[in-house]
C-alpha cells in the first residue's frame, strides 16, 4: 500500500435519488477496474445485504478499493456507494465524511428529483468536489440536455461539467473514472503525523469480533500495532488490516489518505463505535469531530414473542445497532407485552428494514408497537398538503415543468404513508425529502382503544383532535376485520378519556379445528389441536380476548391512512 502516494489516491462517494442506478455505476466502474469480473451477472455487487437483494434498494454503504492505470499512473480510487431513500441519509453523511468528492448521478429521464437536491447538500456542506453524472441515456424518454439544464440551474454547475453515460451498457463509464483522477482532489493527510483514524462504519462477526472500516487521516497502522479507542480508552493490538476489493484483501499496512477495515480483537458490540478516533497507544493525539448522533423521527416499542427470547433479541439488537447506528435504543416495558425497548428509527423503511435485518440475519422474531413522532415538521405538495395541516413555506421552477415545493408539516401526518399517496397522486412523478425543523405547538389528544372496556396498551396513540374520530373508526374497523371470532361477542371501542368515538362490534363464533375431521384417527386429531395450541402462543391476551399478532401489525401498518 506505500506505493500509493497521496497523490495518487481518490476517496469518492455515489450519491443520488433511489434507483437513479448509484448500485448499477459502482458495478460498472468494479469491472472497469479489474475488482471484479465482467459478467452478465454483475448486479448491485455491492449490495450484499439480504433485505438489499430482497428490496433492491441499497440501505447499507459500501467501500471498494479500486485500483485505475491512468496515463502510466497507478491510482488507488476509494468508493463508497451509498443508499439514496430518504431514511438512510444518514449514512450518506457519515460516508461523505471519508471523501473529498461524490458522483451526482442524476437519471436522464427522471431528472433532478428530491434526494438529489438533498444529497447535493449533504457533498456541498462537507465542500466536496461534485461532479454531476446524468445516467440512463440509453433510455427512450431520456433527455440529458434538460437534465444538464435542470442541474445548472439548481446546483449552480456549468452542464459542460456533466458527463453523460449508460451505467446499464457501460456507454462512457471510462471518463467518470478520468473526471474522478482529474476534478476529485487527493485527501489533504499526513503520514508523518502520529496515526488517527476515523471509524466511519462497523459490523460485528460472529468468530473475529468487531470489523471497523477506516479512514486515515493521519499516519500509518500495521498489523500488530497497540492502538487506542479514543472513545473507550481501552487498548488494542490490530490483528489484521486491509482494504475491501470489494471483499476483505489484508494489506500488513494502511496508510494516511487510504480507507481500508481494521480488526483488532475487540470482541464486544461496544467497542469500536462509529464515529470513533483510533491512535496508537504510546501517540495519544486529539480525536476527530465524528459524527453528529442522528435524530430518530419514529419511534416504536420492540418485544420478544416470546419473553425466554429477551437476552437473545437484545444481544441481536446490540449487534445490528452497532452496523446501524442511526437506531437509538431505550429499555422500556409494558404491561401487557413484558421486558423490551424503545427505538427510534430514521423513518417508516429504515423500521423496516431494521426489523427485516433482525429476522434475516439474527433469526429474531417481535412485536412492534404503534410507530409514533416526537412531532416535528417536513416538505412537498397539493391537495393532499392541506389535509394534513401543512403550511407553504417556498416554491421553486426546477424547469418548465417541474416545481421544487417546501412545506413545513407536523411530522405525524408524513411517517408513513404520505410518501405512498403523494407517489399514486402524482402518477410517481413527485418526489420528497424531509428535514427537522423543530417542534411546535399543536391540539393533540391521547386515544385509547379498548376490547370489552379493556385498554390495548399497544394501540394508544397521539392524534390531532380534528382527526381523531377519523383514525379512531379506521383502527376499530381494521380490528374489526383481524380478530378472530370467539365464544363471546367483542365490543372494539376508541375513546378519549372516557368519551368513546368510535366503535365495532365482532360477533361471537367457536372456531371447531376438528370439524373436518371425521371418525377415528386420534393422532391427526392429536396434531390439528396441537397446532392450535402452538398458533395460541402468538397470541396475546387482552382481557379474555386473544389477539394475533397479525392484528397488532395490520393496525399499526394502516393507522395514519387518515
Ligand atoms: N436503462 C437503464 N437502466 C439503468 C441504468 N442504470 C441503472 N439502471 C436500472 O435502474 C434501476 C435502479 O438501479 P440501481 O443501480 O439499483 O439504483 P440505485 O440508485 O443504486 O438504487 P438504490 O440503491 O435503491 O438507491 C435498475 O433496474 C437498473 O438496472 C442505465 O444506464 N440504463
Amino acid at each position: 500500500m506505500s506505493g500509493f502516494p497521496v497523490e495518487n489516491i481518490r476517496n469518492f462517494s455515489i450519491i443520488a435519488h433511489v434507483d437513479h442506478g448509484k448500485s448499477t455505476l459502482a458495478d460498472r466502474l468494479l469491472e472497469l477496474t479489474g475488482a471484479i469480473d465482467k459478467t452478465k451477472n454483475n448486479k448491485q455487487v455491492l449490495d450484499k445485504l439480504q433485505v438489499e437483494r430482497e428490496r433492491g434498494i441499497t440501505v447499507k454503504a459500501q467501500t471498494a478499493s479500486l485500483f485505475y492505470n491512468c496515463e502510466g499512473k497507478q491510482y488507488l480510487l476509494n468508493l463508497i456507494d451509498t443508499p439514496g431513500h430518504v431514511d438512510f441519509s444518514y449514512e450518506v453523511s457519515r460516508s461523505l465524511s471519508a471523501c473529498q468528492g461524490v458522483l451526482l448521478v442524476v437519471d436522464a429521464n427522471e431528472g433532478i428529483q428530491a434526494q438529489t437536491v438533498a444529497n447535493f447538500f449533504l457533498a456541498f456542506e462537507a465542500q466536496l468536489s461534485v461532479i454531476p453524472v446524468i445516467n440512463k441515456i440509453d433510455l427512450k424518454n431520456a433527455d440529458p440536455e434538460r437534465v444538464e439544464k435542470q442541474i445548472e440551474k439548481v446546483f449552480d454547475i456549468p452542464s459542460d461539467e456533466c458527463i453523460k453515460i449508460s451505467a446499464k451498457l457501460g456507454t462512457n463509464v471510462e471518463s467518470v473514472l478520468q473526471a474522478v483522477i482529474e476534478r476529485i482532489p487527493p485527501p489533504k493527510v499526513h503520514r508523518k503525523n502520529p496515526l488517527r483514524a476515523l471509524v466511519f462504519d462497523s459490523t460485528f462477526d460472529q468468530y473475529r469480533g468487531v470489523i471497523a472500516n477506516v479512514a486515515l487521516f493521519d499516519g500509518v497502522v500495521s498489523k500488530g500495532d497497540k492502538i487506542v479507542s479514543a472513545h473507550t480508552q481501552k487498548t488494542y493490538e490490530v490483528n489484521e488490516v486491509g482494504i475491501l476489493n470489494p471483499n476483505e484483501q489484508s494489506t500488513q499496512k494502511l496508510y494516511a489518505g487510504q480507507v481500508g477495515y481494521l480488526i483488532a480483537g475487540m470482541k464486544d458490540v461496544t467497542e469500536a463505535q462509529i464515529g470513533d478516533t483510533l491512535h496508537l497507544h504510546k501517540h495519544p493525539v486529539e480525536p476527530l469531530p465524528g459524527f453528529k448522533s442522528a435524530k430518530p423521527m419514529v419511534f416504536a416499542g420492540m418485544y420478544p414473542i416470546d419473553q425466554s427470547e429477551y437476552n437473545n433479541l437484545k444481544s441481536a439488537i446490540e449487534k445490528l445497532t452497532l452496523n446501524d447506528s442511526s437506531v437509538t435504543v431505550h429499555r422500556d416495558s409494558s404491561l401487557a407485552l413484558g421486558a423490551g425497548w424503545r427505538l427510534g428509527f430514521l423513518g417508516l423503511l429504515h423500521m423496516e428494514v431494521f426489523n427485516q435485518r433482525l429476522e434475516q440475519e439474527y433469526n429474531a422474531s417481535v412485536i412492534l408497537t404503534t410507530p409514533t413522532v416526537p412531532y416535528k415538521a417536513v416538505l412537498s405538495s397539493a391537495k393532499l398538503i392541506k389535509a394534513r395541516r401543512a403550511v407553504q413555506k417556498n416554491m421553486m421552477f426546477i424547469d418548465e415543468n417541474r416545481v421544487m415545493l417546501k412545506y413545513l408539516f407536523p411530522l405525524n401526518e408524513i411517517v408513513i404513508d404520505f410518501y405512498d399517496s403523494l407517489k399514486s397522486l402524482s402518477s410517481g412523478y413527485a418526489s420528497f425529502d424531509y428535514e427537522d425543523a423543530g417542534y411546535q405547538t399543536a391540539e393533540l389528544v391521547k386515544m385509547d382503544i379498548l376490547l370489552n372496556g379493556n385498554i390495548v396498551e399497544e394501540l394508544v396513540t397521539v392524534v390531532h383532535k380534528d382527526k381523531a374520530h377519523l383514525v379512531g373508526k379506521t383502527i376499530c374497523e381494521r380490528l374489526k376485520d383481524s380478530l378472530p371470532r370467539q365464544l363471546f361477542e367483542i365490543a372494539i371501542q376508541a375513546a378519549i378519556g372516557s368519551k368513546i368515538i368510535a366503535r365495532e362490534t365482532v360477533k361471537a363464533y367457536r372456531k371447531n379445528v376438528l370439524a373436518k375431521c371425521y371418525g377415528g384417527d386420534i393422532t391427526r386429531k392429536m396434531k390439528l389441536l396441537k397446532r392450535q395450541a402452538e398458533g395460541k402462543k402468538r397470541l396475546r391476551k387482552i382481557g379474555n380476548i386473544e389477539v394475533p399478532k397479525e392484528a397488532f401489525i395490520k393496525v399499526l401498518k394502516t393507522q395514519s391512512d387518515k
